[in-house]
C-alpha cells in the first residue's frame, strides 16, 4: 500500500481525496518510480474537480507530471536509482499519475532529470513550465528575435504565463503581461515583464483586425483573448496557443491569417515527441533563472491537493505549485 490522491466516480458521485492505495491499482508499465515531487497544473485542477472530462478511467491517480527515482525497471534505458521526469503521455488521464508515492509507467515516456535541476525544481517547472518553453521555441523557430517588438503573454500570473515571462525576459524579449490581477504587477515586472495590461483589454468580443502591436504571442487563455491577440499581431508575426483558461472556443475570423500572414501555432505538451521534450528541458536548464523559478513557486502537501485544485481553477493561485510527495 502507498499514499496518494485517488479519484473515483460511481453512483455516489465524483470524489478525490488522499488515501492508502493498493499496488493493484497501478497500471502495467516497465518502470516503477518512487515519486519525490509532483505539481498542480490547470489540467490537474480539471481532473481533481471533475470540471472537464480529463480523467478517462476510474479509479485514477491524478497528476500529469512527476519527478522521482527509479525503483525498478525492465526497460533498457533505466535502472534503479536513476532520477527521472515525466510530463503527459495521458498520465493522470488514462494512466495513473504523479500525485502518489509510487508511479508505474512506460520507460519510453521518461526523460532523464537534467543535471541543472533537483527533482523539486523540475516540478516547479512542471508541465506548465515545459509548455511555456515549447511556446518560446515555436516563436523562436518562427524567426522572432529579441528587438523585433513586443511579445504578449496572456494568463500571465499563472504557471505557464509566469515561466514564459521569465524565459522571454532572460532571452532579451520585450514582454507585455496580460493579467486579471493588475495589483500583482510588481510580481510580473520582477519576473521580467516590461509592462502589464488588464486582461479586459483582450477578453471582450473584438474586431476582425485591430492595430498591429505584437511581434509574437504566448496565449494560455483561448476564446476572445486568443481571437483578439491574433487580430492585433503584426504582419507575419506568430501566436503560440496552448491554453483554454478563458474558454475552449475560438471566435475569430480569417482576416489576420489572410491579410497579415500571421501564423497560429498549436502547442501540445502531452504527446510531444521525445526529441522535442529533450530539447525543451535542455533549454529550460540553459535559459530559466533558478532564482526567479523559486520566487514563483509555492509548496503544498499531498493532502492539500484537492483544496488547492479548486483555488487554481478560481484563478486564486499565483505561479507554480509543487506538491511534496516523498521529497
Ligand atoms: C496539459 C494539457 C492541458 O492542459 S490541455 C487542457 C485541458 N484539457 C481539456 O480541458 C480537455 C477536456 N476534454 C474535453 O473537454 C472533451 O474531451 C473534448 C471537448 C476535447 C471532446 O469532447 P467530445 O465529447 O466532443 O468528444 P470525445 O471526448 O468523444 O473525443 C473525440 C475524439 O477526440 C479524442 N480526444 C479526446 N480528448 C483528447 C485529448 N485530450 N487528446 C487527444 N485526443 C482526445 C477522443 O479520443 C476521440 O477520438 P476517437 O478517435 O474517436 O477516439
Ligand atoms: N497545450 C498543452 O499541452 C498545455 C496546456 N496548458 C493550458 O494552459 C493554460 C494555463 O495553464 P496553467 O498555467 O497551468 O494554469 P494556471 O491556473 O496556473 O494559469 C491560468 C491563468 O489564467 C488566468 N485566467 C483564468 N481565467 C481567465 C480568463 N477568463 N481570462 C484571462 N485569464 C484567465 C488565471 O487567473 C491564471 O492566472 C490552461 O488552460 C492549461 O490547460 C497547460 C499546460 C500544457
Amino acid at each position: 500500500m502507498f499514499q496518494g490522491i485517488l479519484i473515483t466516480k460511481d453512483d455516489a458521485g465524483y470524489r478525490a481525496g488522499l488515501q492508502a492505495i493498493d499496488e493493484a491499482v497501478l497500471p502495467e508499465g516497465d518502470v516503477t518510480v518512487r515519486v519525490a515531487w509532483s505539481t498542480l497544473n490547470y489540467k490537474d485542477g480539471l481532473a481533481i474537480t471533475g470540471r472537464s472530462p480529463v480523467v478517462r478511467r476510474f479509479p485514477m491517480i491524478p497528476g500529469i507530471d512527476f519527478a522521482g527515482t527509479v525503483e525498478s525497471s525492465s526497460h533498457p534505458a533505466w535502472k534503479a536509482g536513476d532520477q527521472v521526469v515525466l510530463n503527459g503521455w495521458g498520465v493522470g488521464e488514462v494512466h495513473c499519475g504523479g500525485l502518489a508515492e509510487v508511479a508505474r509507467v512506460k520507460g519510453d515516456w521518461l526523460v532523464r532529470l537534467p543535471a541543472a535541476f533537483t527533482t523539486r525544481q523540475a516540478m516547479a517547472i512542471g508541465t506548465a513550465g515545459y509548455t511555456a518553453m515549447l511556446c518560446v521555441l515555436a516563436l523562436e523557430k518562427h524567426g522572432i528575435k529579441p528587438g523585433d517588438g513586443e511579445i504578449l503573454v496572456t494568463g500571465a500570473n499563472g504557471g505557464v504565463g509566469s515561466v514564459a515571462i521569465a524565459l522571454l525576459a532572460q532571452l532579451g524579449y520585450t514582454v507585455v503581461a496580460s493579467t486579471g490581477r493588475v495589483a500583482e504587477s510588481d510580481y510580473l515586472t520582477r519576473l521580467g515583464a516590461a509592462s502589464v495590461i488588464d486582461r479586459k483589454d483582450l477578453s471582450e468580443p473584438g474586431k476582425p483586425l485591430g492595430k498591429e502591436r505584437w511581434a509574437g504571442v504566448v496565449d494560455t487563455v483561448g476564446s476572445h483573448t486568443l481571437a483578439n491577440a491574433c487580430a492585433t499581431t503584426r504582419y507575419r508575426g506568430a501566436v503560440a496557443a496552448c491554453g483554454l483558461a478563458g474558454g475552449m472556443d475560438f471566435p475569430a475570423t480569417v482576416a489576420p491569417f489572410i491579410l497579415r500572414g500571421i501564423t497560429l501555432y498549436g502547442i501540445d505538451s502531452v504527446m510531444a515527441p521525445q526529441a522535442v521534450r529533450v530539447e525543451a528541458w535542455e533549454r529550460l536548464a540553459r535559459d530559466l533563472d533558478g532564482a526567479k523559478l523559486e520566487t514563483i513557486t509555492s509548496e503544498i502537501a499531498l493532502a492539500d491537493a484537492p483544496a488547492v485544485a479548486d483555488k487554481l481553477l478560481a484563478g486564486q493561485v499565483r505561479g507554480r505549485v509543487v506538491v511534496k510527495v516523498g521529497g
